[in-house]
């Protein structure tokens, strides 16, 4: 089977940003205190996926996942090292990334799906499909700014699985969409997944993890700690079963 992602040694850095404004910068320098600190957000990573297969991304807050994601859909670039992907890369990873909130809710999908890979005859072709999904029908001509946060993600996530993408990113934003729609998400991932495509899914969830993936990759402060079972990446995170409820019942897709 061929390789669809391939992230080799990379390495990011972010700054601190500790000292903002002049005058913290003043302060700052006369404490003696480290302007430009920073630190390694992703640090010296490798992992590939195969085509089809489906990786749970998992580590505590902070440790790395979105930015991992991010690197992996090309908003990031890596200090070093390199990422490979094969075919079109779509999904979400932020509720209102991506959204310009002044528009409506129909510009937006148009703006979305151009992020997403889509062209705008594509986009035309998959309207109705989109709106099917995402159910804001009376909202669609509303400025985005006044749609909920379950709005912009129900918005989101309709135009990423429309994209046909060949990797399909998706981070925990699911968190704010309400029990159906959540459920109706994750049958939709799961059809992605058995459609053959690629799938890379961040959750803290160990029983939507367990669900939809084969194989899990825990995060540790930017490292790779950990790449096998899902089972046994819950046990290094110390993730209890009662972590996981599930008391929405979004795992039972
Ligand atoms: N653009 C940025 N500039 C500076 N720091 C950043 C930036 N983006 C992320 N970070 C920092 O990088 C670290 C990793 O963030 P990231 O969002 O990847 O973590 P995460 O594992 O997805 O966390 P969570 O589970 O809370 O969503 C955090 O300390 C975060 O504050």
């Amino acid at each position: 089977m061929a390789q669809s992602v391939v992230v080799d040694q990379v390495s990011k850095k972010f700054s601190l940003h500790n000292a903002r404004t002049l005058k913290q910068r003043f302060v700052a320098a006369r404490k003696g205190v480290a302007i430009n600190e920073s630190f390694m957000a992703i640090d010296d990573v490798s992992f590939d996926v195969q085509e089809g297969q489906s990786i749970g991304l998992m580590g505590l807050n902070g440790s790395g996942k979105s930015t991992m994601l991010r690197l992996i859909n090309g908003v990031l670039r890596p200090d070093s090292g390199e990422v490979l992907v094969r075919g079109r890369v779509a999904g979400l990873i932020e509720i209102s990334a991506g959204f310009q909130k002044q528009l409506s809710g129909r510009e937006n999908i148009y703006l979305n799906a151009a992020l997403n890979g889509m062209s705008e005859a594509e986009t035309k072709g998959k309207f109705d499909e989109i709106l099917d999904f995402a159910q804001i029908d009376k909202f669609l001509d509303t400025p985005v700014q006044h749609y909920s946060s379950g709005m912009k993600a129900r918005l989101g996530f309709a135009v990423a699985i429309a994209a046909d993408s060949d990797v399909f990113i998706i981070d925990e934003v699911l968190a704010v969409g309400d029990p159906p729609f959540k459920k109706k998400c994750m049958k939709r991932i799961h059809e992605i997944r058995s459609e053959g495509r690629t799938v890379l899914f961040v959750s803290h969830n160990t029983n939507q993890v367990r669900k939809l993936c084969d194989r899990a990759i825990v995060l540790e402060r930017g490292r790779l700690v950990f790449d096998g079972s899902v089972d046994e990446a819950a046990k290094r995170l110390h993730y209890d079963a009662d972590d996981d409820l599930d008391p929405d019942g979004s795992a039972d897709f």
